[in-house]
């Protein structure tokens, strides 16, 4: 795990070994520990050079690990002997830093880093923070500014950019181990002390709170309701105002707060994920590492609408050589400018010369027959797809693979009209294709794995997180997303608002809810849809009741909207209005509010008050349940293929997982007994009855209405030791509100359900100073509710754990875990955030000083706006080249919710939601504010409602 070698005599070489990133389990702490003492009591060793193996440097803390109980030599008390040393430490950064990692070369009092290394602290995509010192040593050598911006954002940098910054001393094209052993050998003698980052005081800017509330605004806008880069802030507002070892006490308070919350959880869950999915496997036997892909140098792409421009745009920025073919000669020059201008400023942001010369644009299919693969983006048209096809078939050489990126459409039908079945798949890519990261690889009945092998390593290249999924109707992604739509437009018909469904989604994570999507997207391409497929239109038998379509319920209110020319953002008018066509501001439209209760009245429909979290659980849980259905059928391998189609094609918030994993930590009895309850409600949803239900039959339990039904749940669950019953005084672990003030069915599961988070629980028993409440009485009726589906679930995905176990949580008192400055409190009846009062920090030991570090200017993102304007032109219609996919599927209406998952630079980015959750105090009714103003006190919900 490390190797330790006496080097030039003198120099004690440590060097990781544990690949592939060397990252810090604890063998490998324990053997930097040993190397350590044995370095450091070693009279020949002069100095130490910390590297490792394989030209990576260090990967950081093994993710893997923070799963289960933590085992072995804390890491930092091991870094904290590097630094206290009286020999210099030099770290030789090849590769990475990241992390841990990244920390431990901050521990050394000398860091050289090869010039192709890259640094950062990207905890916070984890959910976590850098808890090995990172928060306090990083402001320390290089000012708040930087470090908060580091820090919040997991950015990676260059060696460049950290030389720049202070972080690195020196910066090699050679072998940097080489280059520190030297420098390590020069270092004999100097003094330490100044090395030792520990006790370098944080150069604190003049205006560190307008500093620190200017990032807290730009986190909770960015990634609204995540609670790791308000905890950072919090952290690096430490680094600036209190000595080391108070900042330090204040860091790794704030990472326990962090470390066991279901936010956490689940981003770590997308990080192994994203990586699973690469590991694709087909029914067939074929998998990742059995069959070759092909070599693709050369690539045609017909129809240049917009998924075919960004598809030649992603194949010719990777160095592959794309022959794009249009049917009109209006069309090619149009598709051609457009790609041009794309790659140019393409190229230009990424600081290389644009690949123009890989481009060439033709009228004639004659001009593919040397290529090596074929992508289709023409019109989403059966019959028209079919005669590219055949005429693919007769041009092309034998051996080139065709491609289709149909959104749904049957792969298999279009390998039937070919000569090489087995050479033809789907890369169903997401509008729009140059920035969208994911990418669906079709795998039909004949498809051949050295196919499907070609079109997974292609997509790799061009940089998608490919998922391979099977071949049935809207494949993966959009076959859960009809369920979904269903669900928010029979919601409108029992009495909600797009408004209020919206925010429902956007107070859970959703960067825009369904409505306000659907708007950006376009209304008119589903309703296309929907004529083209008899749903509506003149096809429609008159006699057919207008609310049910082949038995099953049916909402024509989309159609409506439609026979009103409201497509839209990009007609002005939609769910929604807008100041003029093309606008992006979404604003309530009275009329929509017209037609909605025009419609109820006609059809005697009594609108009720709907919750949020009726409108939350029966659009996701019925994702979910679509996805059960999915694996079920053998569509996707297993539910992490289908939250990354969700992370990364429908921007599913990140710090929820993915449908599949959010519906494992709601708990899936709960979400089997929310689906056949509003099963029973709406009998003609067939998308509403559990799986479970449908495919094992298994046993429903005839409830008592005086049933307690937590209490008969909890005891189901007794002896289970990832649930632990609750006496109604446990204690969130993470945040929002502290004290469970009444008797709840998720409290007598060990979690807590905080604004849609089920956040870890724990017993009042296990804090320090609390007393034990009394044992709860026993009870006597139970619910025999079926577990069979989480089985099931868990059997298919080992890696869903269940809730920490008791010892492994390092629980500390919610009331010194606020992470912003509000705190919650009950008045009224009602929970509230309320401001906090000031809080007096413990001022540095020595005054400060400005580092002209602290005053560089925080790095903002800024948003592809040319890709934006792009989509929200809409699609053209009518031709070969329209865009024919996703987009223009109509069924694909989340498509555009590329404005948050795919941000080019950072593969890890965090999704965003709609509101921000700080830290908690949970107090009884001790406030009297009756009236408060509304910056101050905001009502989170009510008391009854919690659950
Ligand atoms: C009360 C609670 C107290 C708790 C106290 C905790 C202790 C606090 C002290 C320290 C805390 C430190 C926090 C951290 O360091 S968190 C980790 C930070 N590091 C990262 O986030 C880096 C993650 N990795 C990457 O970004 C990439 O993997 C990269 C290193 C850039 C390499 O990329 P690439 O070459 O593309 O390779 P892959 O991504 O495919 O990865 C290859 C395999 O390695 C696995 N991997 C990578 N990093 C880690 C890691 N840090 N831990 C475990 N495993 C890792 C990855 O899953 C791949 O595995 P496989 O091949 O099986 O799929």
């Amino acid at each position: 795990m490390a190797r330790y070698e006496l080097v030039k005599r003198s120099v004690a070489l440590i060097t990781l070994t544990n690949p592939p990133v060397n990252a810090l389990s604890s063998p490998v702490r324990h053997a930097i520990a040993n190397s350590m003492e044995r370095a450091l009591s070693d009279p020949k060793v002069r100095a130490v050079v910390i590297c490792g193996e394989n030209g990576r440097f260090c990967g950081g803390a093994d993710i893997r690990e923070f799963a289960g109980p933590l085992r072995g030599p804390p890491l930092i008390p091991v870094l904290e002997a590097i630094e206290a040393g009286d020999k210099p430490v030099v770290a030789a950064i090849e590769g990475m830093a990241l992390g841990g990692g990244f920390e431990l070369a901050l521990f050394c009092h000398y860091r050289i880093a090869q010039s192709k290394a890259r640094l950062g602290l990207p905890e916070v995509t984890l959910g976590i923070l850098p808890a090995a010192g990172g928060t306090q040593r990083l402001p320390r050598l290089i000012g708040i500014p930087a470090a908060l911006e580091m820090i919040t954002t997991g950015r990676h940098i260059s060696a460049q950019e950290a030389l720049k910054l202070g972080i690195v001393d020196q910066v090699t094209d050679q072998n940097a181990c080489e280059t520190a052993l030297e420098f390590a050998l020069k270092a004999v003698g100097k003094p330490l002390s100044p090395r030792r980052v520990s006790t370098l005081t944080t150069p604190c800017p003049p205006d560190l709170d307008a500093l620190l509330e200017a990032a807290t605004m730009q986190v909770k806008k960015k990634t609204p309701g995540v609670m790791a880069p308000l905890a950072c802030i919090q952290a690096v507002r430490a680094a600036a105002t209190m000595p080391y070892s108070k900042g330090m006490k204040q860091e790794s308070e704030l990472m326990a707060t962090l470390f066991n919350s279901g936010q956490a959880r689940a981003l770590q869950y997308c990080f192994f994920a994203q990586r699973t999915a690469g590991k694709w496997t087909l029914p067939s036997g074929a998998q990742w590492n059995n069959s070759k892909p092909r070599e693709i140098r050369s690539a045609a792409v017909i129809g240049l609408g917009t998924m075919g421009r960004g598809i030649v745009v992603s194949l010719a920025r990777v160095g592959i050589s794309v022959i794009a073919v249009e049917s009109e000669k209006k069309l090619l020059e149009n598709g051609r400018q457009m790609v041009i201008g794309m790659l140019e400023r393409d190229a230009k942001r990424r600081g290389v010369s644009a690949s123009l010369n890989l481009l060439k644009f033709t009228l004639s299919l004659q001009d593919l027959k040397d290529v090596d693969l074929v992508i289709e983006a023409v019109f989403e048209d059966m019959a028209l797809k079919k005669r590219v096809f055949q005429e693919l078939s007769k041009v092309c050489r034998p051996g080139t693979l065709l491609c289709t990126n149909t959104s749904g459409l049957d792969v298999d039908a279009l390998a039937g009209v070919t000569d090489r079945p087995h050479l033809v798949a789907g890369m169903h890519f997401f509008s729009p294709a140059h920035v969208m990261k994911l990418l669906e690889v079709v795998c039909g009945p004949r498809s051949s794995s050295e196919t499907i092998a070609t079109a997974m390593s292609l997509g790799k290249k061009m940089g998608k997180v490919s998922v391979a999924v099977g071949n049935c109707p809207g494949f993966v992604g959009n076959r859960m997303l009809k369920p979904y739509l269903d669900q928010a437009t029979f919601l409108l018909e029992e009495g909600a608002t797009p408004e209020q469904i919206d925010k429902a989604l956007e107070d859970f994570g959703f960067a825009m809810g369904v409505f306000r999507m659907s708007d950006l997207a376009g209304l008119d391409v589903g309703w296309r849809v929907r004529k083209e497929s008899g749903l509506t239109g003149p096809d429609v038998d008159p006699k057919n009741p207008p609310r049910k379509r082949q038995g099953r319920r049916y909402c024509p209110i989309p159609d409506m909207v439609c026979e009103q020319g409201r497509f839209g953002q990009k007609t002005g008018r939609g769910w929604y209005k807008y100041d003029k066509p093309g606008d992006t501001n979404a604003k309530p439209d009275p009329l929509i509010q017209n037609l909605l209760e025009t419609y109820r009245s006609r059809y005697g429909i009594q609108p009720r008050n709907i919750s949020d979290q009726e409108i939350i659980e029966r659009c996701l849980f019925v994702l979910a349940n679509e996805g059960f259905r999915i694996l079920e059928d053998g569509m996707a391998a297993r539910p992490e293929d289908i939250d990354v189609i969700y992370l990364f094609g429908y921007a599913f918030p990140r710090h929820r997982g993915g449908p599949m994993f959010y519906a494992s930590m709601v708990g899936l009895e709960r979400v089997l007994e929310r689906l056949e309850h509003y099963h029973q409600a709406h009998p003609d949803v067939p998308h509403l009855e559990p799986i479970t239900m449908a495919y094992t039959g298994a046993q429903k339990a005839l409830k008592s209405d005086k049933l307690d039904e937590a209490q008969a749940l909890a005891k189901s669950c007794a002896g289970r030791p990832d649930f632990l019953p609750c006496d109604g005084l446990s204690i969130c672990a993470t945040h929002s509100h502290g004290k469970c003030f009444k008797l709840h069915w998720c409290c007598h599961l060990g979690w807590c359900h905080c604004k849609y988070v089920y956040q870890p629980m724990t017993n009042v028993a296990q804090l320090p100073s609390t007393p034990v409440p009394a044992a709860p009485s026993d009870c006597t009726d139970t619910i025999d509710l079926s577990i069979s589906l989480t089985e099931r679930f868990l059997r298919i995905s080992p890696c869903f754990l269940p809730p920490p176990c008791p010892e492994s949580p390092k629980y500390c008192n919610i009331a010194e875990l606020f992470i912003d400055d509000y705190i919650v409190k009950r008045i009224n009846g009602k929970m509230c955030y309320v401001q906090r009062p000031p809080i007096h920090t413990e001022a540095p030991s020595t005054p400060p000083q400005i580092n002209p570090a602290s005053l560089t200017p925080q790095k903002q993102h800024t948003e592809d706006k040319q890709t934006v304007e792009e989509t929200v032109k809409g699609p053209k219609m009518g031709h070969c080249s329209s865009p024919s996919s996703s987009e223009d599927s109509g069924i694909n209406a989340l498509g555009g919710h590329y404005l948050e998952s795919c941000e080019e630079e950072s593969e890890d980015e965090l999704s965003t939601d709609g509101h921000s959750s700080p830290g908690s105090l949970w107090d009884q009714d001790e406030c009297t504010l009756l009236s408060p103003s509304k910056s101050i006190v905001e009502i989170i919900e009510n008391i009854e409602t919690t659950v």
